[in-house]
């Protein structure tokens, strides 16, 4: 007796065959388009120990890339371990990424291995790494510089072989022009930077990545497998994916759920949980209907929203110049005159 589950994975199967890709458990969706130039970086840097350094927006992907090096390197077979900086509270980031010995504070009640060392002859993967404090930073550096550190409290220094990957959302470049990351550091880690393009920037691994999610949830939820209709896919495509791909996964999973195994409530499930974007108001456009706004006032208004909603983005399929039917170039001239800037619209408006 074939199980809907057995039913749905014969379709995903036979699906990612389709796509041309055989590796269901591991699939990196996107090697062959949007991440082609990514992963050509991942091959050529997983032959070294190099330092990496992932940029990208956050949920777009950098931990799979940092698994890819990893997999693909001479230490696959050592641990992998990530780390979330951002999650660590200050006063214990040096005892939990280089450990403690016993007494060297309040409550370090035993002996800690830290991060480094567990990671030994392994990759560990700092993610969030701008979230490091100077202090910590500079015991970084030295471990990256000749491999060495102590634990807190210890006198003795530990030698340990470990591949560094880290990750960031942030302009780390600018934060090491306004202090806030070390200089030194940065250098250290720029080594071999990786750039993650953000979703919206990769409209053709959308369709694959929805069926791929799509299939994933139906059989984690018990459903029968539904993929998009064209028309749902070409909202997929169009919506700006402010969460990358792990909204995309999750956008699919509630439209799996909301389907019940009968369709995908695609258009629902985009209006439940979706970031709604602030679209900036054009500064002196009143609220009174019987006052009219001077037409360049209208102009840029208008501009501004649509540049909010394609995130800065003026060419292309998804860009302002097409929703505003318009030539791209007469769209950057009027922005010129307008003082309208887009880069203040790119990535994922506001804190
Ligand atoms: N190219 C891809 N193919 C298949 N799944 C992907 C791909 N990129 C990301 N995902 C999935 O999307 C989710 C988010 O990815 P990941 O955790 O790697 O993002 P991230 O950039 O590290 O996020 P954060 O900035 O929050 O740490 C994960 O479930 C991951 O498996």
């Amino acid at each position: 007796m074939t199980s809907l589950r057995e039913a749905a994975e014969a379709d995903r199967r036979s699906l990612l065959v389709r796509l041309g890709r055989q590796d269901i458990a591991d699939t990196i969706i996107g090697a062959g388009s949007g991440l082609k130039e990514v992963l050509r970086g991942v091959d050529q840097v997983a032959r070294s120990d190099a330092p990496v350094l992932i940029l990208g927006e956050t949920g777009s992907g950098k931990e799979v890339i940092a698994r890819a090096i990893h997999a693909r390197s001479a230490r696959h077979a050592g641990p992998f371990l990530r780390v979330n900086c951002g999650a660590i509270p200050s006063e214990l980031a040096d005892s939990e990424l280089f450990g403690h010995e016993r007494g060297s504070f309040t409550g370090a009640s035993s002996q800690r291995q830290g991060w480094f060392e567990r990671a030994d002859g392994g990759t560990l993967f700092l993610d969030e790494i701008g979230e490091l404090s100077p202090a910590v930073q500079v015991r970084l550096l030295r471990v990256l510089q000749d491999g060495t550190f102590e634990r807190v409290g210890g006198q003795r220094s530990l030698r340990v072989a470990v591949r560094l990957v880290a990750a960031t959302h942030r302009d780390l470049h600018a934060m090491v022009r306004e202090g806030r990351f070390r200089e030194d550091l940065w250098y250290r880690i720029n080594v071999f930077p990786l750039r993650l393009p953000a979703l919206r920037e990769r409209p053709d691994d959308i369709p694959p990545m929805a069926i791929h999610f799509a299939l994933r949830a139906a059989e984690r939820l018990g459903l029968t497998p539904q993929l998009p209709s064209p028309v749902e896919m070409d909202r997929l495509i169009e919506y700006p994916w402010p969460g990358n791909v792990r909204e995309l996964a999750a956008v699919i999973e509630r439209a799996a759920i909301l389907g019940e195994g009968r369709c995908l409530e695609i258009e629902r499930a985009l209006g439940v949980g979706s970031i709604v974007h602030p679209v900036p108001r054009a500064a002196g456009i009143e609220a009174d209907p019987d006052q009219i706004a001077p037409l360049d006032q209208v102009m840029k208004a208008h501009i501004e929203r649509t540049l909010a909603q394609t995130f800065g983005r003026i060419e292309g399929p998804f860009g302002a110049a097409r929703r505003l039917a318009i030539h791209p170039d007469t769209l950057r001239a009027r922005m010129r005159k307008l003082r309208i800037d887009w880069r203040r619209y790119r990535g994922v408006p506001g804190p």
